[in-house]
């Protein structure tokens, strides 16, 4: 992976004009570490096409390495990783797997060890420690794991001992955790629930559950290597025991939350942003976002046609859209509505992109559903609203989400950003610095977290014409 090298803090370039850009998005982070578990737990090489290279990926493939999983680069193509698994199933304990920051690395890998030959111990970076972690280790230890936590329990750091084989029997094993402060609880278990011998019955025991499309996205993964997951009723899942092998090729969707800043530039600045290769059908919660910026304003169009007739023509016909793609195209003249009162549960990640729009906008938004962001890669709800407050918009905390009300462009003034070590405070910040002049960013170089090269993106779409 190549790095570059960034001025900290970095100056947000203002966009002088309205935009005409075309932006190709990198691989889906959620899709992606998805993958590399699943093909982790089959039995054959698996090749990923257009898998996203970043630090969270980096992180998994380095983790699947410690448990003795082979992931090669193709030749020429960084984008291609062949994927290989333990050669007697079997992963390699007693080492140390690394999370960095990573929430689909600490929450999908630790249900990997209930099939290694020795403990696990994992880390992660410091701010890592804060991040929730009690609900996933809670269903390991139902399922027999043992838990030695190392610092705050509920917490990184912490090492987890395999179940004696004997625990591991045909049994269907029911378990209940509460998964209310992060949906990766429940795909972390249902990621690894197809290779227990009587499969997995699991019961989410708390009030909320954020990020619905996530699960769905790993239920429809899991399907895809053979697996069967059913869904009795809200919060409860069976799945079946079953061998788990993906197909020998499979191609990585671009990560259309990832698109969100991008296509928001042409919200703030006006004129137009397509993102190519955008699917018709998708897992992703990045597919909510045409439809949240038409509501703030934004006209969106797939391969020419307005984005609400395509998404009529892909209801009558699914099998017609299954894996056809299109470009996205989303116009705008610079006016921004707010969203009001918004559901912003099942796609909570991009709620700070829709927070930057939300603070150029013209009407108030208030995101709910949401309150889980304060265990994201930082407080992300005081994060959002001490940065708007610091370049003088309106913004306040609410029990579940955030408050944003409107003030003239004109009254917002030059700053510098924090990004908290945070991909999408920083991407928040450089969304806020096409509009504000004076924006400087700091440690822009965490958006590697999910994007390779974030900045000279950001500079290549403001160059085009
Ligand atoms: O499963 C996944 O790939 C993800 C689930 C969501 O987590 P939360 O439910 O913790 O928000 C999302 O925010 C995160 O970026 C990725
Ligand atoms: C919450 C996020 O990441 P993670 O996968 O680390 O939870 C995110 O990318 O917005």
């Amino acid at each position: 992976m190549t790095e570059h090298a960034y001025p900290d803090p970095w100056p947000a370039p203002v966009a002088s004009r309205p935009l005409n850009a075309t932006v190709t998005v990198p691989g889906s982070k959620s899709l992606s570490n998805r993958f590399l578990i699943l093909a982790a737990l089959g039995t054959k090489p698996v090749t990923l096409r257009g898998l996203l290279r970043s630090r969270d990926t980096e992180l998994m493939m380095d983790a699947l390495r410690t448990l003795g999983v082979h992931c090669e680069t193709a030749p020429n193509v960084e984008t291609t990783v062949t994927v290989t698994p333990p050669a007697d199933g079997h992963f390699h304990g007693s080492d140390t797997v690394y999370c960095g920051l990573a929430g689909t690395v600490m929450r999908f890998v630790p249900g990997l060890v209930l099939f290694a030959d020795g403990p696990v111990h994992f880390d992660g970076d410091e701010q890592a420690y804060q991040r929730p972690m009690g609900p996933i280790l809670d269903g390991l230890e139902q399922l027999g794991a043992t838990i030695a936590y190392e610092g705050e329990t509920g917490r990184l750091p912490f090492a987890i001992t395999p179940p004696q084989h004997t625990s591991i029997d045909g049994q269907r094993r029911h378990i209940a955790i509460d998964s209310s402060s992060s949906s990766q609880f429940i795909s972390g278990l249902l990621l690894i629930g197809s290779r227990l011998p009587g499969g997995l019955d699991l019961t989410h025991t708390g009030k909320h559950l954020p990020s619905m499309p996530h699960i769905r996205m790993t239920m429809h993964d899991v399907e895809a290597a053979g697996g069967h997951i059913s869904m009795p009723g809200p919060g409860h899942w069976i799945v079946e025991s079953a061998s788990l092998e993906l197909p020998a090729d499979v191609i990585v969707e671009p990560d259309l939350s990832n698109a969100a800043p991008f296509l928001e530039a042409a919200m703030i600045a006006s004129g137009s942003v397509s993102i190519p290769n955008w699917p018709y059908i998708t897992t992703q919660p990045g597919g909510l976002l045409p439809g949240i910026l038409q509501h703030m304003g934004a006209n969106v169009t797939l391969d020419g046609t307005p984005f609400d007739e395509a998404m009529r023509l892909v209801q009558t016909d699914p099998h017609a859209y299954t894996h056809r793609s299109g470009t996205l195209t989303l116009t705008g003249d610079g006016t921004i509505h707010g969203l009001g009162n918004y559901d912003m549960s099942a796609a909570g990640e991009i709620a700070p992109s829709i927070a930057a729009a939300a603070a150029l906008a013209d009407s108030p938004s208030a995101l709910h559903g949401i309150g889980h962001l304060r265990g994201h890669e930082t407080n992300r709800l005081a994060a959002l609203v001490t940065e708007i407050k610091r370049i003088g918009g309106k913004a306040e905390e609410l029990p579940d989400g955030l408050s944003i009300e409107p003030v003239p462009r004109a009254s917002l003034h030059a700053a510098v950003m924090e990004s908290y070590a945070d991909h999408r405070m920083a991407t928040f910040a450089a969304m806020i610095g096409l509009a504000v002049p004076g924006i400087e960013i700091r440690n822009i170089a965490t958006t590697r977290k999910t994007i390779p090269d974030f900045p000279g993106m950001w500079a290549d779409m403001l160059a085009q014409r």
